[in-house]
């Protein structure tokens, strides 16, 4: 950036980084409140919308904290986005301050585990958060010491400073631990704090666990001595339907500033979201990236073209995210099965006909080629990345049965993203869909 008037002595492009900023402060007058707009923001009560079963359960199960006794354990499980995290934070503090009002010590600890390692982590990551928590220092070390000392630790700890104590666990699943101990590290944190909670011998303090899921078989994988001593009380969150994630938006239209939304906007954002997996998450995201492309555009107020050009562009992020990070032959299986969903009526693939196009990449690439139950196994773990999802189906009684793929995304989109891996420079899109189709009509 030059700096300084240029030789003109206009004013057209910004003198200067500062100016810069000024100026695009002043065309972001469309977005007042921007915390209104984050991914995981704890909103107000007034603001939750659609959750009265599960506000209930929950509150029902863990209000005998404020009498001083031991809440049960839950099990809250549901697809993303639905609420699961915002509804057991809102209970506990709300919880937390009455508790605090009759002299209670109530703590809540929230540990994800999408991204701790092992099980010694977990502990020590409960163990860091209790401290922080409360305000003290850890007497142990991170490293180097047996993960008994770590739990010993933990239970001093919450003994000093709780009578009562809910550890929520976010997405459980994903501490698996280390590959060769059998039973997966999720259960075995689950079996020491749900054992803690279930005898006096260990702690002093009463404590509660709540496990957070969006694998509704995840308890299959609990075992048998820790599924003994949990025992949750369960709690589905299902997805939310369009009218849902509408009145969702609605409770935070004073995000904007008034009368900067068309009418359009908020339904078509619901839709959208709902178009998937009525994703609460997903819809508040459309709002704010069409309110971002608004403010650039520095239009007066956002319309349904900035909401179309924010799905897009969700879309591919969301994509991108999931295709980055996979090998050159998953890209191939997936490539191949979006080019099939894209010409079906109802962006589905049968895996046959994906296989059969997946061969035409590999031959058109001079890529490695594997056969049909390999190209199966890459589709299906695929599927956990909820791009895709795989569902067997039957041919008639003689002709055996196949996968049939459903796609999460738009199968465009998901070509394009994956376009821009240069690999793909060889694959003219016409052919690609003249191959299909001759494919589809078999
Ligand atoms: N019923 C609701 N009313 C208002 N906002 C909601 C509601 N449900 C979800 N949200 C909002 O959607 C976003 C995602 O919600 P939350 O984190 O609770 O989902 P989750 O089910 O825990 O998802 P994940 O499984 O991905 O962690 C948050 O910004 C939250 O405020």
């Amino acid at each position: 950036m030059t700096t300084g008037p240029d030789s003109e002595g206009t004013t057209e492009s910004p003198d200067s980084i500062k100016d810069l900023i000024l100026e695009q402060e002043k065309s972001a007058s469309l977005i007042k409140n921007r915390r209104l707009l984050e991914p995981n923001e704890i909103v107000e009560e007034e603001r939750i919308v659609g959750r009265d079963e599960q506000l209930m359960n929950i509150t029902q199960h863990l209000r005998v904290a404020i009498s001083n006794e031991r809440p049960p354990n839950l099990f809250l499980y549901g697809p993303s986005g639905t609420g699961k995290s915002l509804i057991i934070n809102a209970v506990c503090e709300n919880i937390f301050q009455l508790c605090a009002s009759r002299d209670i010590r109530f703590g809540v600890i929230e540990l994800n585990c999408q991204n701790v390692g092992t099980l010694g982590s977990a502990v020590y990551e409960l163990i860091r958060k209790v401290a922080n928590d409360v305000g003290t220092t850890i007497d142990i070390p991170e490293h180097g010491i047996p993960n008994k000392k770590k739990w010993r630790e933990l239970y001093r700890l919450i003994n000093e400073h709780y009578d009562t104590v809910v550890f929520i666990l976010d997405e459980l699943d994903m501490l698996a631990g280390r590959r060769d101990i059998d039973e997966p590290a999720f259960s075995r944190l689950l079996y020491q704090l749900s054992r803690a909670s279930s005898t006096d011998e260990i702690t002093t303090a009463q404590v509660s666990v709540t496990a957070i899921t969006n694998d509704t078989k995840m308890m299959e994988r609990v075992g048998s001595r820790a599924l003994s001593s949990f025992t949750p009380e369960d709690v589905h969150f299902s997805d939310y339907d369009a009218n849902q994630l509408r009145e969702i938006l609605r409770a935070r239209k004073d995000a904007f500033y008034e009368n900067t939304l068309t009418s359009d906007v908020i339904p078509l954002a619901a839709a959208f979201a709902a178009q998937t997996h009525g994703d609460a998450r997903k819809a508040i995201d459309l709002m704010r990236t069409s309110g971002s492309i608004a403010e650039k555009a520095q239009a007066d107020k956002v319309r349904e073209q900035h909401i179309r050009e924010a799905q897009d562009r969700v879309q591919k992020n969301r994509v991108l995210e999931v295709t980055r990070g996979i090998s050159t032959q998953k890209k191939l299986c997936l490539f191949a099965t979006a080019a099939v969903a894209r010409e079906t009526e109802n962006s589905t693939a049968k895996s046959p006909t994906g296989y059969q196009v997946y061969r035409y990449l590999t031959e058109t690439l001079g890529s490695d080629q594997y056969h049909q139950e390999t190209y199966v196994n890459k589709m299906k773990e695929l599927t956990t990345y909820s791009l895709v999802e795989a569902e067997r189906r039957s041919q008639g009684p003689h002709s055996g049965s196949y996968l049939q793929f459903t796609f999460g995304e738009n199968s465009q989109t998901i070509i394009e993203t994956l376009r821009e891996d240069s690999r793909f420079n060889d694959i003219h899109d016409e052919e690609l869909r003249a191959v299909v189709t001759a494919q589809l009509a078999n």
